[in-house]
């Protein structure tokens, strides 16, 4: 049995788990075949006892099927898979002497990390707070501001008790707690991935904060990745990317915000690559958040992606209607408004973008109830957010995407949303997928899900390649184009 027999698994696998599921146990499963044997290695204990408990018995029956009707001998094991391509190369660890990483870094500083730097407000020595270790302070001349400080760069209102818990964020938030509760071990690093404004940050400082709250004296740095790009830039033109790396490696918790904005800074990917190393060998805690799951950042190096899903990689979900209600009671109690759960729905049934819309939709009704003295009432509320509706409503739907695409193409919805593969309706599923990524808000699991619960891997590799059809195969280019006037204008 070969190994690509594991990947034809993970095929079958992938259309009959939830994306979440399949992507936080499943996809991180590396598979190694030996003489009539499959051992599977989990990146981690947690993860093989699960898969162990919740889908080995599936795992067996699906390869039997693949394997002509003979059961194979399936192991596992915590690890990584023995293979070229196994992430985990001694070469790739730096030297320590002493406790002390060793590094000669090859990379340059990108003009982009320099840009960086620039851009970030507040990398002036202009308002700095900084209360980083004094050795660090004392030899530079100018501070770079006090984003480094721990502990107090977080924000307090993001705890567990004021995170609302649906079935969307579910795994990643009890996740979240057991990397709170023991912090350093098991999930290290943590992992948050899903679209804008659904809570990943507000997840982070939850970890963070109850960090602080359970022992005081733990040193935790939140920041975002501008920040460390930013802050290291500054540390190497001060001469102090020592004290910059001892900083870093000083702390109880690394907590890295939107890691996607790494991507093309080469000198920070380096950077940050052996951080997390010292601070994952020394036990200490590492999370990260990103829009995306880690194989798919782009412009990132292979070994800083592997090793991100060497802990426990969870994705955060759009939330459905109940929690976006939930949400909403929970928003207004905080704000000490009445909200009726009539009137939550209604906003929440209206805006399904994301949690920070949902939040800017109220503050509005919120304040217009204030202004003009009225209670909030669905007719209030349309009113209140007249032009915030109008402006969703105006967008294109996935179901007008999915009609007109069909309807060109001379097929129907359902085969669209079928798991058929035959070119006929491939195409046309992927330019459909193209389009929605293009002209809705919708994140690339709600279109997966439109699109008859497939991945968002689905999807995002239907986006690029209809960008890439679209430079090469000018019959593709007019249909697209075509498209985006008929649904446009
Ligand atoms: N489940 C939830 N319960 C309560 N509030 C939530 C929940 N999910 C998101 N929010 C709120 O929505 C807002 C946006 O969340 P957050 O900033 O954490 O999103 P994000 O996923 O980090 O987005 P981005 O990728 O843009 O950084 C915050 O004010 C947060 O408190």
């Amino acid at each position: 049995m070969p190994n690509s027999m594991w990947h034809q698994c993970l095929e079958v696998l992938r259309d009959e788990f939830p994306a979440q599921q399949f992507n936080t146990w499943l996809r991180p499963l590396q598979s190694d075949h030996r003489e009539g044997q499959l051992m599977l290695f989990a990146p981690n204990r947690f993860v093989m006892d699960w898969v162990n408990e919740k889908y080995l018995r599936r795992i067996e029956e699906v390869l039997k099927d693949l394997n002509g009707g003979q059961a194979p001998r399936v192991n596992m094991k915590v690890g990584s898979a023995p293979r070229e391509s196994d992430p985990v190369k001694r070469s790739e660890m730096p030297a320590r002497v002493n406790g002390q990483v060793l590094e000669e870094s090859g990379s340059r500083v990108t003009e982009e990390e320099r840009g960086v730097a620039a851009m970030v407000p507040g990398s002036t020595s202009a308002g700095s707070t900084s209360v980083r270790p004094k050795s660090f302070n004392e030899r530079r001349p100018v501070q770079i501001e006090g984003d480094i400080k721990h502990q107090s760069f977080l924000n307090e209102g993001f705890t567990f008790e004021t995170f609302v818990e649906g079935k969307s964020n579910q795994l990643a938030r009890a996740a979240s707690m057991q990397v709170a509760e023991n912090p350093g071990g098991a999930y290290n690093p943590l992992f948050l991935y899903g679209g804008v404004g659904l809570g990943k940050t507000h997840l982070m400082h939850a970890i963070g904060n109850e960090i602080v709250r359970r022992n005081p004296r733990a040193k935790v740095a939140y920041l975002r990745s501008e920040r460390f790009v930013a802050d290291m830039v500054k540390a190497l033109q001060l001469n102090a990317i020592n004290e910059f790396k001892r900083y870093y490696r000083s702390v109880d918790a690394l907590l890295i915000d939107d890691i996607q904005f790494f991507a093309r800074k080469e000198r920070s990917q380096e950077e940050f690559f052996h951080t997390f190393n010292a601070l994952l060998e020394g036990g200490q805690q590492v999370i990260v958040t990103c829009d995306r799951f880690p194989k798919e950042i782009v412009d990132m190096e292979e070994r800083l992606k592997s090793r991100f899903g060497w802990g426990l990689t969870v994705m955060v979900e759009p939330p459905e209607l109940e929690t976006r209600v939930a949400i909403l009671m929970k928003k207004a109690e905080q704000a000490n408004v009445k909200l009726s759960s009539e009137a939550a729905f209604f906003i929440a049934q209206k805006i399904r973008s994301n949690v920070r819309e949902l939040e800017g939709a109220l503050r509005l009704v919120i304040a217009n109830a204030h202004f003009t003295g009225s209670e909030i009432t669905p007719p209030f509320i349309r009113e209140s957010l007249k032009d915030l509706l109008a402006l969703h409503e105006k967008q294109v739907s996935i179901d007008n995407i999915q009609r007109t695409v069909a309807e060109y193409y001379k097929i129907k919805v359902a085969d669209l949303l079928s798991k058929r593969r035959t070119r006929v309706v491939t195409r046309p599923r992927q330019v459909a997928m193209s389009l929605s990524k293009e002209l809705t808000n919708h994140s690339l699991p709600e279109i997966g899900d439109a699109f008859g619960g497939r991945d968002h891997t689905t999807v995002l590799h239907a986006c690029k390649k209809i960008v890439e059809l679209q430079e090469t195969d000018p019959g593709i280019r007019e249909d697209y184009q075509n498209f985006m006037r008929l649904l446009t204008t």
